[in-house]
């Protein structure tokens, strides 16, 4: 059953030859087991394979982009799924992480022509990212879920 959500996939697609990677940073783990947890369901449910859902850590965003890269390399990844929560404080912390890592992670697709799909919550507060990860009953789905279908989606249908 397709996930209802904003990226709704267009048709329901064979991962059963993909290598995926879900990369996840270890802040507000609450939220980021969540959003893994939608991720691998999703990939599971598209076929892949649960031995080619490769799943590892980073301390936090912002190693992310250089994590996300050699990770491609090391397991030899169709696709990627870089995973973290960032949530405003009281400082510009949070601005210039967000900035940095989503530009890298854009960039780090055409420099390395491996999809690199955005799974990155930015959010004002700890509530924005419950809901985001469907922690919150009523309230949004797990975008986890999109991030897989995504991966999947881009993968198949655009790599070189
Ligand atoms: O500060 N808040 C956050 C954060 N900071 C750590 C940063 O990503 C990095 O790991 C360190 O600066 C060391 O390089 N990392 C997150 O994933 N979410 C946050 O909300």
């Amino acid at each position: 059953m397709a996930v209802k959500g904003l990226g709704q996939i267009d048709q329901e697609y064979d991962g059963s030859n993909l290598k995926v990677g879900i990369l996840h940073a270890r802040w507000n783990k609450e939220v980021i087991d969540a959003l893994v947890e939608g991720a691998q369901k999703r990939l599971l449910e598209l076929k892949v394979k649960p031995e080619n859902i490769i799943i590892e850590s980073v301390p936090g965003s912002y190693e992310l982009p250089f994590a996300s890269a050699a990770m491609i390399k090391k397991h030899k990844l169709d696709v990627v799924i870089p995973i973290g929560v960032l949530i405003k404080g009281s400082t510009m912390h949070f601005e210039y992480i967000c900035d940095a890592v989503s530009k890298a992670l854009m960039d780090l697709q055409f420099k390395i022509g491996v999809p690199v799909i955005f799974g990155v919550l930015t959010c004002m507060t700890e509530e924005q990212a419950q809901a985001r990860a469907g922690l919150i009953p009523g309230k949004m789905h797990n975008h986890g879920e999109d991030w897989g279908a995504c991966a999947v989606e881009t993968a198949l249908k655009w790599s070189p």
